[in-house]
């Protein structure tokens, strides 16, 4: 297997869902189906937060979620825990600043996707160095989905980014909506991850169709 393409990756990117057990209103599964049917392009397995389930519960509810998107053909990609996604033979990995080194972690997953969390210049250009395949810029927006969040930083941290030369696969992240996706594509993003715009819905699929039209239509 050879690392992912890079036009590839930005493909993948352009509908970037994330979600645990603890963002859903409704059955997880049934969520990520929805979503899925809506037409997201990349799934994120990210459980954390308070009742988040761990060990055996989190590896089985893992497995579960895996096995939809195989079967519907939706990259599987773990946040933070490494281990996990070996485990699972997972297409790839998030990690963020506080998490293990990136370039371990490359050296542990091989070719597999590596996504890294970038919230200025020197640490896109770290990202890179150390062979991220995608790097998540945010919160663009405030957020409530994640508790540490830094302060949000408006679609401009993209444009920067951008006009400094940072030209890998770059998704957006952070209160982003069917709204706000068409200026955050504008700046200069590849796509857009959302939580809470999706698993918050009252329907998963009517949001994730609507974020695939904004986004789709903005090329
Ligand atoms: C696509 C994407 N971008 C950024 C993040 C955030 O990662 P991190 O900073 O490690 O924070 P946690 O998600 O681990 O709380 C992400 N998960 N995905
Ligand atoms: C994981 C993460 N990293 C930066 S903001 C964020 C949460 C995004 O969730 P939402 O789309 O609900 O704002
Ligand atoms: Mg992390």
């Amino acid at each position: 297997m050879a690392r992912i393409a890079s036009e590839v990756m930005r493909e993948r990117l352009k509908v970037y869902f994330i979600m645990g057990s603890t963002n859903c209103k409704k059955q997880p599964l049934e969520v990520l189906t929805e979503a899925i049917d809506g037409g997201i392009t990349l799934f994120q397995f990210r459980e954390k937060g308070s009742g988040a389930l761990v060990g055996e519960q989190k590896y089985e509810f893992a497995r579960q979620l895996q096995n939809i998107c195989k079967k519907r053909g939706i990259p599987f990609i773990v946040n933070d825990d490494v281990e996990l996604a070996l485990a699972l033979d997972a297409d790839g990995v998030h990690i963020g600043q506080d998490d293990e080194d990136a370039r371990i972690v490359r050296e542990k997953i091989g070719d597999k996707i590596l996504g890294v969390s970038a919230h200025n210049l020197k640490e896109a250009q770290a990202a890179i160095a150390a062979g991220a395949d995608y790097i998540g810029v945010g919160p663009i927006y405030p957020t409530k989905s994640k508790e540490d969040a830094k302060k949000a930083q408006g679609p401009e941290i993209i444009r920067f980014l951008r006009g400094q030369g940072v030209d890998i696969p770059l998704v957006a992240i952070g209160g982003i909506t069917a709204e706000n996706a068409g200026e955050v594509m504008n700046a200069g993003a590849d796509g857009v991850s959302v939580i809470s715009a999706i698993a918050s819905a009252a329907s998963p699929f009517l949001a994730a169709k609507q974020l695939v039209q904004t986004v789709f239509n903005n090329d």
